[in-house]
């Protein structure tokens, strides 16, 4: 009895649709079915036999059978197919039973031997096994075989499934119908001990046969419940063939991911490469900071041990500080004491020396004046000179005339020489007096020479300038701040001129009003602070184009006019709220002329009225008159603070060595002469202390 069903592997079953799946979703669905494949499931799959290599050619047969004209039929589920596989082999069991049961085995009776003898040849031989029983059943009635050949013994298991199952049949058949069953006994026996029956021993040999039957039935039995089981393995085939196909797409897709992975890992390996030589660059460059940072801080260490001594020493010079700070307080207070009782000292000499000196320089003469005769001059020390006419007439009119002065410069002193003589009276400015230095003589003689000097050559008041500025910077570190301001004025035939300035103006010499000391200033007068020489020398350059000269007999650049150049010299103490106000007249007179080689007579007429008033203010003050014509010329008028009373005053008497020169010489001198012994009153000191004058020579006060 065969199974109708179709076999599993001629169902068409419907593919289950693949769909793409992304890289994305790969690895969820991958990881899915591995899940439910292996872990989730806990289902072990029976071991892949097949190459994955042949999965195309397995798709494409499963392709061909579904494509195969065969009708496919309905299949059921294989419990369900498994039950009826088995359900319907038991009912073959059972039919075969009561087929056995209605042919009356159980009640056999004894078989007649001509029945035998007849059914062997007429039975049908359906398989290879009934017709192996069919061969083993004597055919023509004669004599069985002593040894029965048993097909069960030379078959395999496999083959002996279906023809045992027919040889039962048969063997079933032909006892139903009363026919040795002797073949199939035979063929279906299976291993049962061979006994010798006796041919004739018919139920020994039925029992025998019955036996051979049970054995037989018991093994198809069990191998039709083996058959029902191995026909559930094509569905279960079937089934790991379409897992194994979702496999095989979840690890190509697996692959794919795999390969995406590994091109990720690739950029990774090679994005952590260059992290980690960029990590190994910055562990260098962590090395050296960190090896500056541990150099920087054993330096900071250092410096903090050195600050820490320098604050020590900070505090012992802080001290110290401290101690030289009263010290010096103490050595400021003694050095001002010292230097007031210089200052006293120093005018002390000067007053001794004579507030009105008289310096005599004779000029030297000029490489164009080698032609001139020069008179015979006598140094007879210092301040001795004689002079001698070489005209023998002039000499017995006139006789020897012997000069005596606090200076006398001969031709070969040069302006370094004079300077130093005068610096003397420039540093008692500084301390408040007012000084007056000029310069007499007899035109063409040196006055201006003196005073101005040449561009290589500086004379008197460029000099003076550049002391001034020195001493102001001395004085500053004793405390004391000095304001110098300049004026520049000529008087001309008896006017004012400004030569700062251009313009035609006004220009009146007025008193100061509440003034005790013949305080005097200028109206209209320009008025230049000056904070440093080169500005001073600037102005003094201005002032000496502007100022008239003209040509006479003794000079072809005569001085027409008298030149002054007043400097006010203003110093302040803060400390100790002291004060002094002092100046310099700096002038240069127009030189004296002999009327009879005067080409301009008023000119002339004016310079010498003007020096000879100032020759009768001079010996007013000699004769310590009481009535002093200071205002009898502008330039005794201008001089008035400076040629009396509160004033020291240097007056240079210049003299041409030449023969012709020497009645004007002998005049200029003997006025020099005079005036040189003319005793002044004591000369008085600008110093103010707290607004009231402290003593009768002090011309400094508090302010
Ligand atoms: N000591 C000297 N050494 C060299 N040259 C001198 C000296 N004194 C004057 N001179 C020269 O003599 C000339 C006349 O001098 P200076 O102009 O100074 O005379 P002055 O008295 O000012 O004349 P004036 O009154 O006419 O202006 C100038 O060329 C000057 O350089």
């Amino acid at each position: 009895m065969e199974s109708r069903l179709p076999k599993p592997s001629a169902l068409k079953r419907p593919m289950p649709p693949i769909k793409p799946i992304l890289p994305t979703d790969r690895i969820k669905a991958n990881s899915s079915i591995l899940n439910a494949t292996t872990g989730a499931s806990n289902q072990t799959l029976p071991p892949l036999t097949r190459n994955l290599q042949n999965l195309p050619q397995a798709l494409a047969r499963r392709g061909a059978r579904a494509a195969s004209p065969e009708p496919s039929k309905p299949l059921p589920s294989i419990p369900n197919r498994s039950k009826l596989r088995r359900s319907r082999s038991a009912s073959d069991v059972s039919e075969m039973r009561l087929n056995l049961k209605r042919a009356g085995a159980p009640t056999l009776s004894t078989i007649p031997t001509k029945f035998t003898r007849k059914a062997a040849p007429t039975a049908p031989a359906p398989g290879p096994v009934a017709a192996s029983a069919a061969a083993r059943v004597p055919r023509s009635g004669s004599v069985p075989p002593k040894r029965p050949v048993t097909a069960a013994s030379s078959s395999s298991s496999s083959s002996l499934t279906g023809t045992a199952a027919r040889g039962v049949r048969a063997a079933a058949q032909a006892i139903s119908k009363g026919k040795p069953v002797v073949g199939a006994a035979t063929g279906a026996g299976a291993g049962g001990a061979t006994k010798h029956i006796a041919k004739y021993d018919f139920k020994a040999r039925f029992h025998d046969l019955l036996e051979k039957h049970k054995a037989l039935r018991a093994k198809m039995d069990k191998q039709m419940e083996e058959m029902g089981e191995l026909e559930g393995l094509p569905m279960q085939l079937e089934e790991t063939q379409n897992k194994l196909i979702e496999i095989e797409t979840a690890l190509k897709n697996t692959v794919t991911d795999k390969e995406c992975l590994q091109r990720q890992v690739k950029q990774h390996t090679s994005k952590i490469e260059t992290i980690t030589s960029s990590l190994g660059r910055t562990k260098d460059e962590l090395n050296q900071l960190k090896t500056t940072h541990q150099q920087i801080k054993s330096e900071h260490e250092a410096l903090s041990t050195e600050v820490l001594e320098l604050r020590d020493r900070n505090e012992d010079l802080i001290r110290n500080n401290e101690q030289l700070a009263a010290d010096l307080a103490i050595c400021r207070e003694q050095l001002f004491q010292s230097n007031m009782d210089r200052k006293d000292l120093h005018n002390t000499v000067m007053d001794l020396r004579g507030n009105i000196r008289v310096f005599c320089r004779v000029r030297p003469p000029l490489d164009v004046e080698e032609n001139r005769m020069v008179c015979s001059w006598t140094y007879h020390d210092e301040a001795t000179v004689e002079l001698q006419s070489i005209d023998g007439l002039a000499k017995n009119k006139i006789g020897q005339q012997v000069f005596t002065f606090d200076q006398v410069f001969h031709p070969n002193s040069n302006q370094t020489d004079i300077f130093e003589m005068v610096a003397p009276l420039i540093q008692s400015a500084l301390d408040g007096y007012n000084i007056c230095i000029f310069a007499y003589g007899q035109t063409g003689s040196g006055k201006t020479y003196t005073m101005d000097g040449v561009a290589d050559n500086a004379g008197v008041i460029p000099r003076t300038v550049d002391l001034l500025f020195d001493s102001i910077k001395n004085y500053r570190n004793l405390g004391w701040e000095y304001e110098l301001t300049a004026t520049f004025l000529e008087i001309y035939n008896e006017v004012l001129y400004d030569l700062l300035s251009n313009e035609q103006k006004e220009m009146e010499i007025r008193m100061l009003k509440d003034s005790v000391k013949n305080d005097i200033y200028v109206t209209n007068i320009t008025k230049e602070t000056v904070h440093d020489p080169d500005h001073l020398r600037q102005l003094m350059h201005t002032a000496k184009m502007n100022r008239a000269t003209a040509s006479t007999v003794g000079n072809e650049r005569s001085s027409r006019s008298h030149a002054v150049t007043k400097l006010e010299l203003i110093g302040w103490h803060e400390e100790k709220k002291e004060k002094c106000v002092g100046s310099i007249n700096l002038v240069d007179l127009a030189g004296s002329e002999s009327p009879k080689t005067s080409t301009r007579m008023t000119e002339t007429k004016n310079i010498n009225r003007s020096l000879s008033e100032l020759t009768n203010v001079i010996l007013a003050l000699l004769q310590k008159q009481d009535h002093i014509p200071y205002r009898n010329s502008k330039l005794t008028h201008l001089l008035m603070p400076s040629l009396g009373g509160n004033s020291k005053t240097l007056m240079f008497i210049n003299v041409s060595p030449f023969q012709d020169c020497f009645q004007e010489s002998v005049k200029s001198l003997r006025f020099a002469a005079s005036v040189n012994s003319c005793k002044m009153a004591k000369a008085k000191r600008n110093r103010f202390l707290n607004n009231s004058s402290t003593g009768n020579n002090s011309s400094c006060e508090k302010y």
